[in-house]
């Protein structure tokens, strides 16, 4: 396996990236176009979300056909001198592969439902259970049941997710085979690493039953033939190449699963990204809410996954942002009074952990929240079937609207703010998703604000590459319980490096360990300036400032 301890990845949504048609929709070409932008800033791979024919009722992640460019985004002539392009930059291409569900358009399900029993037996399909109800009572992680009428017949068929994202059934060899057949074929176009969507979530237990809790997570997700699974997609896939990078998305995970998924020993992945330290502005574990971050919680949690992973050899994906998720800088900052001080604290933050960081397109320029006031600006259907949720729960339209505004996905999704020109220069047509009204301000051409957050990921990103301590030193917390400062200190061959991050507005002091202070220290990086490390260590807004200790 590659050895990836130094690289930094950035993801870009393709659909929201940069549009060269015109037609709104971010295409292949548009990432050929800003390779050398992600060049510039030092990223070694780019994950690209799905580009494959699809509905797009998921924005790609319902997939009709897993070996296809949908034309939405391009061609295989674009996918060519993508590969092509980025092997020059030396940029690896990573994919992102969703092999828990498919379309319900696409062939198999199709096929399946014509009635050919070879396909029914590519999906989970159930009779109702004896008094009528359905097969189990788990919820869709998108709402409501998660069991649909399979076409005219008496059965139901399973979706962890949307109604037209059909669970895939691993247990049968047959549907493993062609999935792997899929990554092949990837891998022989040149890619160099693939992002496994919700791939904890692909072994249900054998036989499906009513959950106490009324959601079914245990049933499906982390079970021991997991890992069957993943061990036999690396065999049968990337296993086979010395140079592939793998990284599984993790729904709900545990650290000691975490581990097996991500030691090199285990034959699985690479690294994983888990969301525990993203669910903390949830209220009572419900993400439709609004509730300031809990900072302790919120320290404990990244705290229990470093030291966790670091003992049992595993490796996390360090990140703050994804398509998914709304963005950092306004949960856990303040982008009206300290943009740059809260982008370049939250990016130091995670930067300089152990693992890998992954970027998201935009916050390397402090992208933010877009505040839509309409609920019809929104198009991610998980937000739409929360909004309805919300609604029959009793919300009145504001507060629904007032959650969505900070919690929807499409919080993420809005268009790449390039320059100050209409539509932010994603587009010259009409963007599918709006750009947020801050793109003269936030841009990536002429804000001066944007290119400080910028060069900050730059330095960031070259100290990874220059620092064996930052790649490879072991991980230890020091004053957990401060209520406003996340400390920790990286160790490696008798050298440390200890790093402040102050997360609120106000001023305040750490009281450093006397250990700390006895070698000789030289600053690193930091947001203030210079700074001299001092036994009562006060900090500024956001600030955050890193030592070198010999
Ligand atoms: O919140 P978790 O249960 O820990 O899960 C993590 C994320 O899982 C889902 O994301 C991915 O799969 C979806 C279906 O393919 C797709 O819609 C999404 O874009 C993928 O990234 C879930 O949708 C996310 O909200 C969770 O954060």
């Amino acid at each position: 396996m590659q050895n990836f301890h130094d690289k930094v990845i950035y993801q870009a949504y393709p659909k929201s990236f940069k549009d060269t048609t015109g037609n709104g929709i971010g295409d292949l070409n548009g990432v050929i176009e800003k390779l050398p932008y992600i060049k510039d800033l030092g990223a070694d791979m780019i994950w690209l979300n799905p580009f494959y024919k699809s509905p797009q009722n998921d924005n790609g992640y319902d997939i009709e056909d897993y070996t296809s460019i949908d034309p939405l985004f391009g061609t295989w002539d674009d996918f060519d001198r993508l590969v092509e392009e980025s092997d020059k930059l030396e940029i690896g291409l990573m994919l992102d592969m969703v092999l828990n569900h498919t379309s319900t358009e696409h062939e198999w399900f199709q096929k399946a439902l014509a009635g050919d029993k070879k396909y029914q037996d590519f999906y989970i399909l159930r009779d109702a259970q004896k008094d009528g109800s359905l097969p189990t009572n788990w919820e869709s992680k998108f709402g409501g049941p998660a069991w649909s009428k399979f076409g005219d017949t008496d059965k139901y068929y399973l979706h962890l997710y949307d109604v037209t994202q059909a669970d895939l059934n691993w247990r049968n060899p047959e549907v493993r085979k062609e999935l792997y057949k899929v990554v092949n074929f990837w891998l022989e176009k040149g890619v160099k690493g693939f992002r496994f969507d919700v791939i904890n979530v692909i072994g249900k237990a054998e036989e499906l039953k009513d959950a106490e809790d009324g959601v079914g997570k245990s049933h499906y997700t982390d079970t021991p033939i997991v890992h069957e699974y993943i061990k036999e997609l690396n065999r049968e896939t990337f296993g086979r190449y010395d140079d592939i990078v793998t990284v599984g998305e993790m729904s709900s995970t545990t650290v000691e699963n975490g581990i097996k998924y991500s030691n090199p020993d285990s034959n699985e992945l690479s690294m994983i990204f888990s969301f525990h330290h993203l669910k903390v502005d949830y209220k009572d574990g419900e993400k439709w809410t609004t509730m300031p971050f809990d900072f302790i919680k919120l320290k404990q949690i990244l705290d229990e996954w470093q030291a966790g992973m670091a003992a049992g050899g595993g490796w996390n994906a360090l990140f703050w942002n994804n398509h998914d998720q709304p963005r950092a800088n306004n949960r856990f900052g303040d982008v009206k009074n300290y943009p740059v001080k809260t982008a370049t604290m939250l990016a130091q933050t995670v930067h300089l952990l152990r693992g890998t960081p992954f970027i998201y397109q935009g916050e390397e320029i402090g992208m933010t929240n877009p505040d839509y006031s309409e609920l019809n600006d929104y198009k991610d259907i998980e937000t739409h079937n929360a909004f309805i949720e919300l609604k029959e729960a009793g919300a009145s339209d504001e507060k629904a609207l007032e959650i969505i505004r900070d919690k929807s996905r499409d919080n993420a999704r809005t268009p790449m703010q390039w320059n100050e020109s209409e539509h932010a220069g994603f587009t010259e047509g009409e963007p599918w998703l709006k750009v947020a009204d801050n793109y003269k301000k936030i841009n990536t051409e002429s804000s001066k604000e944007s290119e400080k957050i910028r060069s900050y990921y730059k330095e960031l990103i070259r100290l990874r590459k220059e620092m064996a301590i930052i790649q490879e030193g072991n991980y230890k917390a020091i004053a957990l319980d401060h209520p406003s400062i996340y400390a920790y200190v990286r160790e490696h061959e008798n050298q440390k490096l200890l790093v402040l991050n102050h997360f609120y507005s106000d001023e305040d002091k750490i009281t450093l360990p006397d250990e700390l202070l006895e070698g000789e220290s030289s600053y690193v990086i930091g947001n203030r300036g210079d700074r001299e490390l001092e036994k009562e260590f006060v900090m500024g807004p956001y600030e955050t400032a890193a030592f070198l200790i010999k």
